[in-house]
C-alpha cells in the first residue's frame, strides 16, 4: 500500500516568538508544499529496511528495522494518543542518525531525521518501508519547512496505519490527530514550538493561534475580506529556529518585566491585525485606510522583533530598501536571517500622498510596477524574491 501526504508552508503575519510565550499570533498557509510519498515493503522480504530518500538533498539513508528495534526497544502504543519523545529516546535516535556521518553541509538535517524515525516507529512500529521526500520550501528560512515535513509525514503515516484507502474504507483522516503527532516531531526539531506552524500547515487558511498551558490551544479562523499580496525575500542567511527560540527565552529570563510587556504589545498587534483583516472595506478610500493600518501594524511588530533580538542585518537591509519605496517589511518565522515579508498594497497612490480615483486596473498596473522596481533593488543585494498565494489548503493525503 502506498500513500502521499502533502502539506503547505506558512507565513506569520504577526506574533512569532511571542506566541511561544502565550501571546496571540496570526499565520496563513502558502502555496509551497512538502510531499512525503510512503510505501510499505511487502512483508517476508529479505531486506527489512526503513529507507528515507531526501530528493532535494540527493540524500538516501536506510536502517535495518531489526537494528532500530534492538536500539529503540518497544515503540508500540496507542497511535490515537500522540506521545512525547523523551530525552532518553532522543539520545538513542540522535545516535542512530549520527552513525550515518552526514556530510557537514547536511548536518542540520539530523533533527529532521530524528523526527522522521520517531514518528515512523511510533506510528507504524518496525515495519519495513520507504519514504520519498520532496519540498518546494527553502529549508530553515522561516517558511515552516519543519512543520510541513512533520505534517505531510504524519498524515501519510496515519493514513497507512489506519488503512484509510483500503477496502472502500470511508473513514476520513483525523486532522487533529495528525497535527498532534506533527507537533511531537516539531518538538524534536524546535525544542519548544508553540504549535502554530503544525496547526496552520494541517488546517490551511489563515488562523489566529494562542497557546494555552492548561487547556487546548485557542485556534480561530481569520477570514480575510481582501486578498493579501505578499512579496517574500529569502535573504539566504541560514539560521536555526531552535537556537533563536532559546535565545528569546534566555532574554526573557534576564529581563522578565520588559520582555513580558513586549509580548503583551505583540499580542495586541495580533488581535488588532485579525480584526482588521476581517473588516469589510467598501470603497477605495476604505481599502487604502485598511492597508495603511495593516502596514503600520507590521512595522510595529518588526520593531518589537528587533527589540527581542531576532532581527538581522540582512533583514534590516530589506526593511530599509522597501521603506525607500514606502512599503513595509517584517521578518517571518524565527528571524535571524531567513525570509522577510513585504506587504504589497492594492492602493499604491495614497502612500505617495496622492489620491486619484483610478480604476482598479490602473492601480494594479502601478502596484506591479512598484513591486518590480523593489524586487530588482532587493535582488541587487544578493537576495531572492518571490510572491506567494496566501491562505490555501492544508494537509492533503492521497492513495497512490
Ligand atoms: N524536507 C525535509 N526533510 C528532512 N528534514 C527537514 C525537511 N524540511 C525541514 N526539515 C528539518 O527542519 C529543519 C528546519 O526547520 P526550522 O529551523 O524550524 O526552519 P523552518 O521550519 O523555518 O524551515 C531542517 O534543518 C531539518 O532538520
Ligand atoms: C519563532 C516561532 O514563533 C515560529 C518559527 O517558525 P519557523 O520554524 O522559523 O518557520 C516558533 C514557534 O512558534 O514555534
Ligand atoms: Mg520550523
Amino acid at each position: 500500500m502506498e500513500v502521499k501526504g502533502r502539506a503547505p508552508g506558512k507565513i506569520i503575519l504577526a506574533g512569532e516568538h511571542a506566541v511561544v510565550h502565550g501571546a496571540a499570533a496570526i499565520a496563513a498557509s502558502i502555496d509551497l508544499y512538502t510531499e512525503v510519498h510512503l510505501a510499505l515493503r511487502p512483508s517476508g522480504q529479505e531486506d527489512d529496511l526503513l529507507e528515507i530518500d531526501l530528493k532535494d538533498m540527493k540524500l538516501n539513508l536506510s536502517w535495518p528495522c531489526s537494528q532500530l528495534k534492538e536500539v529503540l526497544g518497544d515503540c508500540s502504543g496507542d497511535t490515537t494518543l500522540p506521545r512525547l519523545c523523551t530525552s532518553e529516546k532522543l539520545d538513542l535516535l540522535s545516535g542512530i542518525v549520527a552513525e550515518k556521518k552526514l556530510p557537514q553541509e547536511n548536518i542540520q538535517l539530523s533533527s529532521g531525521l530524528c523526527a522522521f524515525l520517531f514518528l515512523y516507529t511510533s506510528i507504524l512500529g518496525f515495519k519495513p518501508g520507504k519514504a520519498v521526500v520532496t519540498s518546494e520550501l527553502p529549508m530553515g528560512s522561516g517558511l515552516g519547512s519543519s512543520a510541513s515535513f512533520c505534517v505531510a509525514l504524519s498524515g501519510a503515516l496515519i493514513a497507512l496505519s489506519e488503512k484509510l484507502f483500503l477496502n472502500a474504507n470511508e473513514k476520513k483522516i483525523d486532522l487533529e490527530l495528525v497535527s498532534k503527532w506533527a507537533y511531537e516531531g516539531e518538538r524534536i526539531i524546535h525544542g519548544k514550538p508553540s504549535g502554530i506552524d503544525n496547526t496552520v500547515s494541517t488546517f490551511g487558511n489563515m488562523i489566529k493561534f494562542k497557546k494555552e498551558v492548561t487547556k487546548t490551544n485557542s485556534i480561530t479562523p481569520v477570514n480575510s475580506t481582501t486578498p493579501l499580496k505578499m512579496l517574500i525575500t529569502d535573504t539566504r542567511v541560514g539560521r536555526n529556529t531552535k537556537s533563536l527560540v532559546a535565545s528569546v527565552s534566555e532574554r526573557a529570563l534576564r529581563h522578565p518585566h520588559a520582555m513580558s510587556s513586549i509580548f503583551d504589545a505583540i499580542n495586541s498587534i495580533s488581535d488588532e491585525l485579525a480584526l482588521l483583516v476581517e473588516s469589510p472595506a467598501a470603497d477605495q478610500v476604505a481599502i487604502s485606510e485598511k492597508e495603511e493600518k495593516l502596514m503600520e501594524l507590521m512595522q510595529m511588530n518588526q520593531g518589537l522583533l528587533q527589540c527581542i533580538g531576532v532581527s538581522h542585518e540582512s533583514i534590516e537591509t530589506v526593511v530599509r530598501t522597501t521603506m525607500k519605496e514606502k512599503l513595509v517589511s517584517k521578518l517571518t518565522g524565527a528571524g535571524g536571517g531567513g525570509c522577510v515579508l513585504t506587504y504589497v498594497p492594492t492602493c499604491i497612490l495614497p502612500l505617495y500622498g496622492l489620491f486619484c480615483p483610478l480604476s482598479f486596473f490602473l492601480q494594479s498596473e502601478l502596484s506591479a510596477a512598484v513591486t518590480e522596481n523593489i524586487i530588482s533593488q532587493i535582488e541587487e543585494c544578493g537576495f531572492r524574491c518571490f510572491t506567494v498565494e496566501v491562505g490555501g489548503s492544508g494537509l492533503q493525503v492521497f492513495s497512490c
